[in-house]
């Protein structure tokens, strides 16, 4: 690099006539975004004539007396009208050129212009906060020969610190202290290439160290004590190495005791460095696994993709996805190029970490909204450092900034976590990394075992424009291993059988065996919703809206008014029927129970099986997910009680057991969504049974066996159920055939709120009637309709739904204006292809 500039400079000597300007510069102006505290939105400087700044690249500009860092966004070629040409100031330098991939903001542009949200905001979801503050700006000396002639005072000043130092390199504050005027100075060398300015590169993450107890002699001699022996014993079955306070915590020993062991010349006790980012068990070093022949095939397929493709990896749970991953990142970083890989919630899936750990080491980071500010902060800087890695998580990691990616991957990639309800953007982490790969032109792989119907159709469109999409399919299990078999019961029947109890026979017989055969079991529960749909519990009928075919939910606004029936499509309402009006049942009402009620009356029922509540109240503690898991992994209990956290990642060969409490809670939400919904949830949490050698067996329980969700779970029959689910979802044109559009009001005054949404609503229909008439298909508007929960956090909401023909260019709404009808009191959310109606 330094010889190329230094043979630039000479050849701009020896022919002076390739320094003319043909043209007299122009104005321009840039967008940035200034890394300090109050600054809101992006400021405006003016850009230096002989300066060539590159969207992303890092700068110095004054703000206030200050001199900050900030980022280059976008380019102005004029001046917005409400800027003063005269109160500009203008870029001082380039700190750092380069330091996001230009496909970076590209990508952020795009989020922005699709999800109708500033780029700001959109800004806000990707970076860190503080990444520019954190970075320490350094100026260097510049290796080549200039004769220094006619530098002012600071400026000769900075160039005498700097060579006063071995490497002719300081930090800038430091320089700044040393020497007066010095910016001044600064720009002086930095125009004449005598020194340049720079970002420090990322240190890699400072590790903490953590005591470690290995084993270093596995013949255990009569020196040893009983006691002692006991705990090498413990130590080798956790692989001959742990951390030492898990160990101490095991064994119930004392550290004197191991250090009498080490004297012994048992073990080794030495600090160990733990990343910062995740502190779980040591894992052990992990190689490649023989593949079956449909990994084989699958990965093979993938390899050949070197450009943007997106491949669906449809296989069935434990057919081994996750080993195609490894052995497809494997060789991308030994090409020197990185890999994302996004999972739903990370918390759920140490298992998974730590598989990816195991493989490849420290050159994996993690990335979550669970980090703290610090561990976020060096998880970026070690992505920025550019060296091969591979980054694990949630959805704000599809912004994570690794340069050279070489292979994205969306783990359950139907999972609606990676959907952003709120705030804006509202982002589909999945759509996004559709773009982010096709900019990267790298292959994006899809793995599911239920795959989203968007997906499905995607994968099966083999004229796709204008890239390729790749189907893969692993339809059966790693060693051959048979699928669960799935046993429905009808607890209609058991209430006719005067079985009141939330355990049907076969569920209460399949947990007394348990306990014999020394195996273990989960039971799912659905999580309770705010709102509730009403049910009979003697014939299974469900109260569905007369118009939307979606089921009505239960409201009780205050304590002593009617409770009303409603949908929240379209708004119809009707009271509450005292009886089921299929077959005059009394047993009429909402439906719901919660892990505490089921763990409560599994103690009561079976007092000798031990339980583990998995749901949001116990996992709440960071790090509890993970401990709740190994300690139920490794027997601490029987059953493991949970909710939707039961259905992901759980691999453990010696659950033999899944039951299902209630499968209604799913079938029934006031969604379109729910068949699909349902449908993903059951197999995936009927996919943890029987992962070992012992078969495995599933207990669906449910008021509504005949409930097509029922019978292709049941058969686990995954295309005919999405063929007939397609269906529907075309007649109706619903996504993936038609778009959503979700209009969120919101606002403390109840009437305001009804009325803008009112407004808004009229607005949309004078807009579809115009699009009509220039013949564009036609626009469905359904609602104003007050959101299931009307008030939250003393703001009443209203909702309005739009179905949108994929033809028609959402941009042809003119949503300023739509804007404009809210007034300054109601806000606006807008939700483009919303996963959550409610
Ligand atoms: N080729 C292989 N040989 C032996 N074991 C394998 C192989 N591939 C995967 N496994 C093991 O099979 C089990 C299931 O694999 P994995 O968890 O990747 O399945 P999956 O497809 O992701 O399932 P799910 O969708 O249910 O999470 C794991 O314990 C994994 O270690
Ligand atoms: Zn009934
Ligand atoms: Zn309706």
């Amino acid at each position: 690099m330094f010889e190329s500039l230094s043979s630039a400079v000479i050849a701009s000597v020896a022919e002076p006539s390739a320094t003319y300007s043909i043209e007299p510069p122009q104005n321009r102006w840039v967008e940035v975004l200034v890394d300090c505290p109050g600054a809101q939105g992006f400021y405006t400087y003016k850009l230096p004539i002989d300066l060539q700044v590159q969207t992303g690249d890092i700068l110095s500009v004054p703000f206030g007396t200050q001199q900050v860092g900030a980022i280059a966004i976008r380019f102005l070629d004029a001046l917005p009208l409400d800027l003063d040409p005269k109160q500009i100031r203008e870029v001082e330098a380039i700190v750092s050129a380069g330091f996001f991939p230009s496909s970076y903001w590209s990508l952020l542009s795009r989020v922005a212009h699709y999800y109708h949200t500033s780029l700001m905001q959109v800004v806000k979801v990707a970076l860190p906060p503080g990444l520019l503050t954190r970075s320490q700006r350094r100026i260097r000396l510049q290796k080549q020969t200039i004769p220094d002639a006619f530098l002012t005072a600071s400026a000769q000043q900075i160039l005498d610190v700097l060579r006063a130092s071995k490497t002719g390199d300081y930090s800038w504050q430091f320089v700044q202290r040393q020497v007066q005027n010095a910016n001044r100075g600064l720009q002086e060398l930095l125009k004449r290439q005598l020194v340049e300015s720079y970002l420090e590169p990322p240190k890699t993450v400072r590790p903490k160290a953590k005591q470690a107890v290995t084993l270093v002699k596995t013949e255990f001699l009569p020196d040893l004590t009983d006691r002692q022996r006991e705990i090498l014993e413990m130590l080798k079955r956790q692989g001959g190495e742990t951390w030492l306070n898990e160990l101490l915590q095991m064994s119930h020993t004392s550290s004197a005791m191991l250090k009498k062991l080490e004297s012994k010349g048992y073990v080794v006790i030495q600090l160990r460095e733990v990343l910062r980012a995740e502190q779980g068990g040591t894992t052990q070093a992990d190689i490649s696994r023989n593949l079956t022949p449909e990994q084989a095939d699958a990965l093979a397929q993938i390899r050949q993709q070197s450009e943007f493709t997106q491949v669906l990896l449809h296989g069935v749970t434990g057919s081994g996805k996750t080993e195609v991953y490894l052995q497809a990142i494997a060789p991308i970083l030994e090409c020197g190029q990185s890999a994302l890989v996004l999972v739903p919630e990370i918390g759920l899936t140490p298992q998974l970490t730590d598989r990816f750990r195991a493989r490849f080491g420290d050159r994996v980071c993690v990335y979550h909204s669970a980090l703290s500010e610090g561990e976020r902060y060096d998880t970026w800087r070690q992505m920025l450092s550019g060296s091969p890695q591979v980054a694990i998580g949630t959805r704000s990691a599809i912004f994570a900034p690794l340069p050279h990616l070489g292979l994205i991957v969306l783990d359950e990639e139907h999972d609606s976590s990676f959907k952003q309800d709120q705030p804006a953007p509202c982002y589909h982490a999945r759509t996004v990394a559709q773009w982010r790969a096709e900019l990267e032109n790298c292959p994006l792989i899809l793995g599911s075992a239920t795959p989203s119907l968007e997906s499905w159709v995607a994968a099966k469109d083999e004229k796709r424009e204008p890239h390729p999409s790749l189907y893969l399919s692993l339809p059966k299990r790693v060693y051959d291993r048979p699928m669960p078999a799935i046993e429905i019961v009808d607890m209609r029947q058991e209430l006719r059988d005067r079985n009141g109890s939330i355990f049907s026979r076969s569920l209460q017989s399949a947990l007394r065996q348990l306990k014999e055969r020394g195996q273990q079991g989960l039971l799912f529960i659905h999580r309770r919703g705010h709102s509730t749909f009403v049910s009979c519990r003697s014939c299974g009928y469900v109260m569905e809206c007369p118009h939307c075919d979606v089921s009505l939910s239960y409201h009780h606004t205050h304590a002593d008014a009617k409770p009303l029936l409603r949908c929240h499509y379209c708004n119809h309402a009707q009271s509450q029927p005292s009886h089921c009006p299929a077959c005059e049942s009394p047993y009429f009402k909402q439906f719901g129970s919660g892990t505490q009620r089921v763990t409560e009356e599994l103690t009561r029922q079976f007092p000798d099986l031990s339980v583990i509540r998995f749901d949001s109240d116990t996992t709440r503690a960071k790090g509890a997910h993970r401990s709740l898991l190994t300690n139920f992994a490794q027997g601490g209990a029987d059953l493991l009680v949970g909710t939707q956290m039961l259905t992901k990642g759980i691999d453990l060969p010696q659950v033999t057991l899944v039951g299902i409490i209630a499968a209604d809670g799913l079938l029934n939400l006031q969604d379109f969504r729910a068949s699909e919904r349902a449908f993903q949830t059951l197999v995936q949490v009927s996919g943890r049974a029987g992962r070992g050698d012992e078969l495995g067996r599933v207990i669906l329980q449910t008021y509504a066996p005949e409930h097509p969700v029922i019978e292709a779970v049941k058969r686990q029959a995954y295309e005919p159920f999405v063929a007939a689910e397609l269906e529907q979802r075309e007649a109706l044109n619903y996504p993936p055939y038609g778009r959503l559009i979700l209009l969120r009001l919101s606002g403390v005054n109840p009437v305001a709120v009804q009325k803008a949404a009112e407004r808004v609503g009229e607005f949309l229909e004078r807009s579809f009637k115009a699009l009509r008439s220039e013949s564009q298909p036609d626009c469905e508007l359904l609602g104003p309709a007050p959101a299931s929960i009307l008030r939250v956090a003393r703001r009443y909401r209203w909702q309005i739904l739009l179905k949108v023909p994929s033809q028609v260019e959402t941009g042809l709404i003119d949503w300023e204006a739509l804007r404009s009808h809210c007034g300054s009191t109601v806000s606006l959310a807008i939700d483009i292809d919303p996963m959550n109606l409610m």
